[in-house]
């Protein structure tokens, strides 16, 4: 897939920006707080309807506008030329495709598939466990529908669940229907995780033996909550800890707990990880994330390198360039042009405004 036109209007800092991109790479270059990130963050925005930051739609917004507009026009292996409409308002979302309107999540999240490395990946695997989790529900609700409906009615589930506890209103019977069909959806989630994680490690693995020279092993495990894996297993689990929960006032065990382990050499990398192994580990796990998008969507993903590749050494950097598959679009940003980006599309980006 390929980004051709960009225009975004009241993004952040981004009043208004018209934008052809030319080729397969291109680099914005610009002072800090210019709006290079904010201008990665619309692309990656067309990818799961969310900000790679994590961050709220109100804050997407720039300040005192009424709304932000995005529209991309994309070249696309499986639907040819494209073009995505989003209006972003603080309380709604609009997303025009082609001529429709999006009605349904499941037919528009992972299409347009993009992969973005950016600075607080290395709090990748020292941080809490839900930035690994909300990583792992993207990456696989990008490419499985019911994965993304079963994500969606189990945490509508668990916040109901939550709300009775809350209120005190959760007698035995309410609180067994929600149990029931909290672990119809659980079970789907750990099936779906278990799975991807094996398929991500396997392609983690292979990244990280592409961008490191030394003969180290990378390898991702999943770390379920509990041992529960079938609706009714899960059912009895939340029935077994309701008088718990109802003292705490909150739904304590299940795949919202749920974690993953990076690990190297077969030890867990948050650990025993230099500083510089945990940035390699981190950018393989990006690397890996691409792969398994092109492997179950069949579409090469957008690669937004947010000044990540300055951190590399020449080597290393060297190596992330030949351990590309399938000829990707770079997008990259950066204070300065790195020395090895001849023939790169060159965009300015001062106060808000991109320039060619
Ligand atoms: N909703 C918003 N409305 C207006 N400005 C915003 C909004 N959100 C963020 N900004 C501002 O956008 C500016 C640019 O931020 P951005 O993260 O894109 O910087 P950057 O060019 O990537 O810089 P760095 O090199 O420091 O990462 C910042 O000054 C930030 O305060």
């Amino acid at each position: 897939m390929r980004f051709q036109k960009v225009t975004l209007q009241g993004f952040r800092n981004l009043p208004l920006c018209e934008v052809e991109l030319a080729g397969r790479r291109t680099f914005l270059c610009g002072a800090n707080a210019q709006g290079k990130t904010n201008f990665l963050e619309a692309l990656g925005y067309v990818t799961a309807l969310r900000s790679f930051r994590g961050a709220e739609t109100r804050a997407l917004i720039g300040h005192g506008q009424a709304q932000a507009g995005l529209a991309f026009g994309l070249e696309h292996e499986t639907l040819g030329a494209s073009r995505i409409m989003i209006t972003l308002k603080p309380a709604a979302r609009e997303v025009m495709w082609e001529q429709g309107r999006v009605t349904r999540l499941g037919d528009f999240i992972g299409r347009f598939p993009t992969v973005a490395f950016w600075s607080q990946d290395n709090q990748f695997l020292r941080g809490a466990p839900a930035l690994r989790r909300r990583w792992l529900d993207l990456t696989l609700a990008a490419m499985d529908p019911v994965y993304l409906q079963a994500l969606q009615s189990y945490t509508r589930a668990v916040a109901e669940r939550n709300m009775l506890l809350k209120q005190g209103r959760g007698d035995a019977g309410t609180l067994e229907a929600f149990e029931h069909e909290l672990g119809v959806h659980a079970a789907v989630l750990v099936a779906g995780r278990r799975a991807g994680v094996e398929a991500i490690s396997a392609l983690f693995h292979a990244a990280h033996q592409r961008l490191v020279p030394e003969a180290e092993t990378a390898g991702l495990v999943y770390a379920p909550d509990t041992t529960a894996a079938t609706a009714s297993e899960f059912a009895a689990l939340q029935a077994k800890n309701r008088p718990r929960d109802q003292l705490l006032k909150s739904t304590e065990r299940g795949p919202h707990r749920d974690d993953i382990e990076l690990l190297l050499n077969g030890r867990p990398a948050r650990q025993f990880a230099s500083e510089g192994q945990q940035r390699c580990l981190v950018i393989a796990l990006r690397l890996a994330q691409a792969a398994y998008f092109k492997a179950k969507g069949g579409v090469t993903p957008v690669l937004l390198c947010d000044d990540v590749l300055g951190e590399l050494d020449p080597s290393r950097r060297e190596r992330f360039w030949a351990s590309l598959e399938h000829d990707p679009q770079v997008i990259a940003t950066g204070t300065s042009l790195p020395a090895d980006a001849d023939g790169w599309q060159v965009l300015q980006v001062e106060n808000g405004r991109v320039l060619s």
